[in-house]
């Protein structure tokens, strides 16, 4: 286990394509020819198998991870094609990330982290329990752990460096960055894309407690989303069926490895120690809560 450096990464050669980035789980590109990030027109986001869990990128990586959530956010691509636009160009990719790369355009990307809650948790139930609101937003007193939020609440944050956490901000702290126009339009957009979703992923079992988008902008200005969207490294995805306000709620696809490494691994999270590889059966039983997720949600049988 590592914690994460945009360097020191397992992104693989890829021929035409030049590594230039990587995040916690993902690798990104840009054409060979390109001198530049600056300067290329299109850059290759690749889906690694690896997986994050309590702040550290775990050394077993979940075979299929990255399918299912390139497979997933190219889904909900299409589910919100009439409510925005993407970066997606192709899935014409190299054979070595077949399937968990994706042809994207290089944007312009609005520097926020664009948050949406609809149930109280994480760093936004913290916020509330220390202020009584969250990025500034005041909500009702006597609120819970994964209460619902009716409507959801925006709350944006600016990226961390890699390894810390983003730090929640205020939506006038958005305006002062990227002006008024650009931060309510950003606010409107994931609010509704959120709901949207949400809607979708409830009626098929799945609650999407908080999403994160990133956004970019095309030469001729129009926002488009950017990044993965709606899968369960973006977001929190909770099984409908288990839903109780009041507890901390189990994570849909994380929870097999969080239990592992707290209850049976031996390793103290409270150290700095790394944790261990995960046992064969922790990796198995959580490659298939991802495909799961996938065919819950997509209605798709998840390719072989
Ligand atoms: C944080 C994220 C990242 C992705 C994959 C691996 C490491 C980081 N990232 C996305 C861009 C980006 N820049 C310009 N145009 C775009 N269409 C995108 C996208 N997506 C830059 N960084």
């Amino acid at each position: 286990a590592t914690s994460p450096s945009p360097d020191a990464s397992t992104a693989p050669v890829l021929p035409g394509w030049t590594h230039v980035y990587s995040g916690k789980v993902r690798d990104l590109y840009i054409p060979a020819e390109a001198a530049d990030v600056a300067s290329a027109d299109r850059l290759l986001m690749v889906a690694s198998d690896r997986i994050s869990a309590y702040d550290w990128v775990l050394d077993t990586e979940i075979p299929d991870k990255g399918r299912v959530l390139t497979g997933l956010s190219l889904w909900w691509f299409d589910q919100l094609s009439e409510v925005i636009g993407n970066h997606v160009i192709s899935t014409d990719v190299p054979e070595a990330v077949r399937g968990r790369g994706l042809i994207v355009r290089n944007l312009t990307m609005i520097p926020v982290e664009a948050v949406a809650r609809g149930y109280l948790t994480g760093s936004g139930l913290a916020d509330y329990r220390a202020t009584g609101s969250v990025c500034g937003v005041q909500l009702p007193a006597g609120l819970t752990e994964a209460d619902r939020l009716e409507p959801a609440i925006f709350t944006p944050a600016t990226k961390a460096a890699l390894g810390d956490h983003d730090e929640n901000v205020s939506f006038d702290e958005v305006t002062e960055i990227v002006g008024a126009e650009t931060a309510a339009a950003v606010r409107d957009l994931t609010l509704d894309i959120y709901s949207r979703a949400e809607a979708i992923a409830r009626e098929r079992g799945i609650v999407l407690a908080d999403t994160k988008f990133e956004f970019g902008t095309l030469p001729d200005g129009t926002i488009v989303l950017a990044d993965e969207v709606l899968t369960p490294d973006s977001s929190r995805f909770w099984d409908a069926a288990g839903y109780a306000p009041g507890q901390a709620q189990e994570s849909f696809d994380k929870q097999f490895v969080r239990d592992w490494l707290t209850t049976e691994s031996g390793w103290d999270r409270s150290s700095d120690t790394p944790p261990p590889a995960l046992p064969a059966e922790v990796v198995e039983r959580t490659r298939a809560r991802y495909i799961e997720a996938f065919e819950i949600l997509t209605g798709e049988t998840f390719p072989a």
